[in-house]
Formats: structure tokens, sequence, C-alpha cells
């Protein structure tokens, strides 16, 4: 039985008082789910320490939001995947379409990044999708498809329980538009059909929708048969709305 995840993606937000406001609250909200749902907090990494220390004695695990494709040395600025597991990361985020757009990380970076998570032993919580002009010129799945492909090609089966994919397209995060509850499902669908014919024990695997996921809207997604839960962006940062959509995936 695969595991259903919320993974709250802060991205370039927050402050210490929002993690030692926000975080005793998801972790008291999270004690009454029974452990029926992985929550996961990504804060900046200058936070992870905080959200650590907040987070003691609690299931909520953690995480960056990147992590540099070389193991150590002198790339002033960067983060290894090893200093995330140094400080007890549980999860390293990777591929999320702004670090692609903003950042000019290619696939050939992406599978790097997610080589280094992978030997750190971490979990790697994968993003892919398709920009708007790929899906208005059709070509939405083939691109998820490329991306993920590249990103995994040769990832031994019995690595893949470390491995979550996160299907955001790139014209729902942040803008307010999700995707409809069917066509994330079409696309979750063909992504794990993808990773089964690649020899991964695609039913097994996590795979997570994003872009936009409000309390309104998460029990529609989740309820999808390919949607095991969501990565959030905007409404992690609101403790009520990110609990509500915690909770929408345990129903
Ligand atoms: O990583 C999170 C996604 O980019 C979704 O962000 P959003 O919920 O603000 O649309």
């Amino acid at each position: 039985m695969r595991k259903q995840i919320v993974a709250a993606n802060w991205k370039m937000n927050g402050s210490s008082e929002l993690v030692h406001q926000l975080v005793p609250a998801v972790k008291e909200s999270v004690a009454s789910l029974d452990n029926a749902v992985e929550v996961v907090i990504m804060p900046p990494s200058l936070f992870v320490s905080g959200v650590k220390a907040e987070l003691a004695g609690s299931p909520v695990a953690f995480g960056v939001q990147n992590v540099g494709r070389w193991k150590s040395g002198a790339y002033t600025g960067e983060l290894s995947a090893g200093m995330a597991a140094d400080v007890g990361c549980h999860y390293a985020l990777v591929g999320h379409s702004e670090r692609r757009q903003l950042f000019g990380e290619t696939d050939e970076i992406v599978a790097e990044k997610v080589a280094r998570v992978l030997e750190s032993g971490l979990t790697v919580m994968l993003c892919v999708g398709e920009a708007l002009e790929e899906r208005e010129a059709g070509n939405a799945e083939a691109v998820v498809c490329r991306q993920v492909e590249s990103a995994l090609v040769g990832l031994d089966a019995a690595k893949a329980q470390y491995v979550v994919v996160a299907y955001e397209p790139v014209w729902a995060i942040g803008t307010g538009k999700t995707a409809t509850a069917d066509d994330a499902q079409t696309m979750h669908k063909a992504l794990r059909a993808r990773l089964s014919d690649m020899g991964l024990p695609a039913n097994e695997m996590s795979l997570l929708y994003g872009g936009s996921v409000k309390p309104d809207n998460a029990g529609a997604l989740f309820a999808q048969p390919d949607i095991d839960g969501g990565l959030i962006g905007g409404a992690s940062l609101k403790a009520d709305d990110f609990i509500e959509i915690c909770r929408a995936a345990v129903a």
C-alpha cells in the first residue's frame, strides 16, 4: 500500500516567527491524524534546524527545497544532499519548475541531483510538469514522461521506495488555476504507467499533485485513484489551510 503524503514547500517565504507559530500547530493537528498521512515540511534551508527542533517527538518529516549537484567542494552558496542528511532531513525536493525556469536546471542537472539525494539516503521528491504552451500543443504527457524518465533512468527498483514524484503543471503553480481532478488523474495514470514501463514498482510509488491546491479543492484531487497527496505552496504558509489539506488526504 503506497503512502499518502502532504508536503509543504514554503519556497522563499517564512521567518523564525513563522517556524515557531506554524510548526507547533501542524505538529499538534497531525498527532490526531493517526499516521494515516505522511506530512512533510520543507522550509528555506536556514530554518531547517528550527523546524526540526519544533517537530521533536513528532512523526512530521522535514526536508530541503533544493540540493547542489555536487557532493562537496568549492561551490560557494550551495548546500549538499549529504549536509541535508547530516542535519536530519528526510526529504529533498528536486527539479521544481521554479528551479528549472529561473535557475536553468536542465533534465541532466536534475538527474545528477536525484542521484546525489539517493546516495545520501534521503527520499527525493522529484517535480515534473508541463508549461502552458506545451499543454496547448498537446505535448503535456510527452514532456512530463521525458522529465521523469531522464531523472530516473537506470534507477534500481529497490531504490524506488525513496522516490516520490510530484506532478505540478507549471500553469497551475501560484496562479489559482488548478488542473481539474480528472485532468490531474489522467496525467498521474500516465506517469504511473511510464514508471512501470521503466521496470519500477509503480503501484508502490507515491505520486503527488501540486499547483494551487487549497482546502476547497484538495478533497476532489486526493480522491483520485492515482493521486496520493499533494505538494503545497502558498496554502502551506497558513496553518489552518495546510492542516485542512492534510485532513483531506486522510478522508
Ligand atoms: O511546490 C509547490 C508548488 O509549486 C505549488 O505551489 P502553489 O500551491 O502555491 O500553487
